[in-house]
């Protein structure tokens, strides 16, 4: 994996190939049909039942175990809160990566995988363009062209959303975005009460900010994390997914009158790829290079991706 650790020897990572990986599944059962992986993949994302078996029952025999010993955890450090009103808080998993890698697939099957662990765990899943800034105020601060960039989320209420969370707070309320209106939808919320398990996905969930010189606590998103997980591929290759999925949307989703993209259904094919390749150019590129490749030593899993959309190797944190 020599783009992930040029420097394997100092590397606070140990490198697997699928293949080695797929062994640590052991006797992890698969609860999962083909079918129902079909409805949780989306639009060219061509993950399986053998994709299933070899990355994803691993991860979720590791993720089984950090969530048991983090529950235990717990229990024991409310012997010393108690009577202090902490209740019991849900185990976050952070999920980032860039644009069109192919993240929703991967939160939504482990979404599914998880909460068919025997104990049933009560499992949610939130993503952060909910929090993204309405087109309005994007306009008005010139920042359509950065949209997915750290500045064009509302940071504030990205953090009071997880302290919430994680304090165990009943129905907390996360905004929802819209890829038809390619906007925040105003007023509507999805509604999170207490769950065991958060999955919380999107661009810049590893990102880091400065500190205050003055010592105040300003806290990142990815303090509240329990365990994170990075989804990486070559940039040529998420291009290309781009592209295709922008090509696909062109002939379904962008034919709605009601698609803010809908003027790019029209436009011959030549034409439509000409703004997808700039979409990617400008904005979601200039995004994974600024932004968000920065973060992937941070997180605690790396999950790279091959030519086919398949993960190839995998790193995991061992320090
Ligand atoms: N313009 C669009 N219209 C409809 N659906 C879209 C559009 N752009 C992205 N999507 C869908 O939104 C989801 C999130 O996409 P994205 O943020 O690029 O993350 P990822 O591809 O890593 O899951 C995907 O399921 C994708 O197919
Ligand atoms: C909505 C997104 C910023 C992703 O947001 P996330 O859920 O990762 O916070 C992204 O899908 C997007 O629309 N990017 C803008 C550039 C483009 O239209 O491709």
């Amino acid at each position: 994996m020599d783009q992930l650790a040029p420097t394997a020897q100092y590397s606070p990572y140990l490198f697997f190939s699928a293949e080695e990986w797929a062994k640590f599944r052991a006797d992890t059962p698969l609860t999962l049909t083909g079918e129902e992986i079909k409805r949780l993949r989306s639009l060219n994302d061509p993950v399986d039942l053998d994709e299933v078996r070899r990355i994803y029952l691993s991860m979720s025999r590791l993720l089984s175990a950090h969530v048991e010993a983090s529950q235990l955890l717990a229990s024991q450090r409310r012997v010393f809160f108690n009577g202090k009103g902490v209740s019991k808080t849900p185990f976050i998993i952070g999920l980032a990566g860039s644009v069109a890698v192919g993240k929703s697939t991967t939160a939504r099957v482990l979404m599914e995988l998880l909460s068919r662990w025997p104990s049933s765990p009560k499992v949610d899943l939130v993503t952060t363009d909910g929090f993204l800034l309405p087109n309005e105020v994007l306009r008005r601060e010139n920042l359509m062209e950065r949209k997915g960039f750290p500045e064009s989320y509302d940071v504030g209420a990205l953090l009071r959303f997880l302290s919430a969370i994680k304090s165990g707070e009943k129905d907390v309320q996360a905004p929802l975005y819209s890829h038809l209106t390619y906007d925040v939808v105003p007023g509507a919320f999805t509604t999170i009460d207490r769950p065991d398990i958060l999955i919380f996905e999107g661009l810049n969930v590893l990102q880091t900010r400065h500190l205050p010189p003055d010592g105040k606590f300003v806290p990142f998103l990815s303090d509240f994390f329990d365990f994170s997980i990075y989804i990486d591929a070559d940039e040529k290759l998420i291009h290309d997914w781009y592209i295709a999925r922008f090509m696909r949307l062109r002939d379904t989703a962008f034919r709605n009158p009601d698609s803010f993209f809908h003027r790019y259904s029209q436009l011959s094919e030549g034409a439509a790829q000409a703004i997808a390749e700039g979409l990617w150019m400008n904005i979601n590129l200039r995004n994974l290079r600024e932004n968000i490749l920065p973060t992937r030593p941070r997180a605690d899993l790396i999950l790279r991706k091959g030519a086919d959309h398949l993960i190839e190797e995998v790193a995991l944190r061992k320090l």
